[in-house]
């Protein structure tokens, strides 16, 4: 009898560039170890905010670590990553409630196998961590949706959606499932073990998921994870 593909959720907001990776790597592992990956857009201001933390970057010595640090992850794991030229202003003035509704919105739509949410949720992610490009207003929400492959009347109605209540409770519907896991920060990967369910965040665990679900060994964990040349 064959394995049965373990479920493995990731939730994620694409302000968070630890998440980027996290989401890539995952994406890349997805066959390789079998994964039925579920993608959980959710926002990490009402995570932050739900368990008492507070974004790492306002330490100022984190904030200098996490840039040495996440161009140092972007380039082992070959993700196009660049900070914005002002990141206080993109992550924590502008932020991204209007995105994270939007992907929740395609979420809504999205059919089994089109794999939607996840290029929508990487062309936004390229706009923020890459090019340096605004994820709050519509039209940029519009751009990230058409390269998507979505045309330009299914934005227009993503764009309405995304400002309806159904979506609102969506996400945050979406968020608290991640409290319910003791999220405190993203990326939060949440592995099914034999109906246990298994978290663990951060997006530089990968060695010990893959032993917690019985996947450890070389010819399981490539180095450079799984090193895929990413074309923007
Ligand atoms: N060591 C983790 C760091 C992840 C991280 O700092 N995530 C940020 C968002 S980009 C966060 O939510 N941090 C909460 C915390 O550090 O308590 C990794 O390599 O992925």
């Amino acid at each position: 009898m064959s394995n049965p593909r373990k479920v493995v959720e990731l939730f994620y907001d694409v302000v968070s560039p630890y998440s980027w990776l996290g989401f890539e790597v995952l994406c890349r592992y997805r066959n390789v170890w079998n994964l039925d990956l579920r993608f959980r857009p959710a926002y990490l201001g009402g995570v932050m905010h739900l368990s008492g933390n507070k974004p790492p970057a306002i330490v100022p010595n984190k904030a200098i670590y996490m840039a040495t640090d996440l161009d140092r992850q972007a380039k082992y794991c070959n993700i196009p990553l660049r900070f914005p030229a002002n990141p206080f202003e993109a992550m924590f003035e502008k932020g991204s409630l209007n995105a994270m509704r939007f992907v929740t919105a395609v979420s809504e739509k999205e059919k089994v196998g089109d794999s939607l949410v996840e290029k929508v949720s990487r062309e936004l992610w390229k706009r923020i961590w890459s090019t340096d490009q605004d994820i709050t207003e519509p039209a940029s929400l519009s751009e990230a949706g058409l390269k998507a492959g979505f045309s330009a009347s299914e934005v227009e109605e993503l764009l309405k959606l995304a400002k309806s209540q159904q979506v609102k409770d969506k996400l945050k519907q979406a968020t608290a499932e991640a409290m319910e896991h003791q999220a405190f920060g993203f990326p939060f990967i949440v592995c099914h073990m034999d109906g246990k369910p298994e978290a663990f965040f951060g997006s530089d665990r990968f060695e010990l998921m893959a032993y917690c679900i019985g996947k450890y060994g070389f010819e399981h964990v490539v180095s450079r994870h799984l090193c895929t040349v990413f074309f923007l």
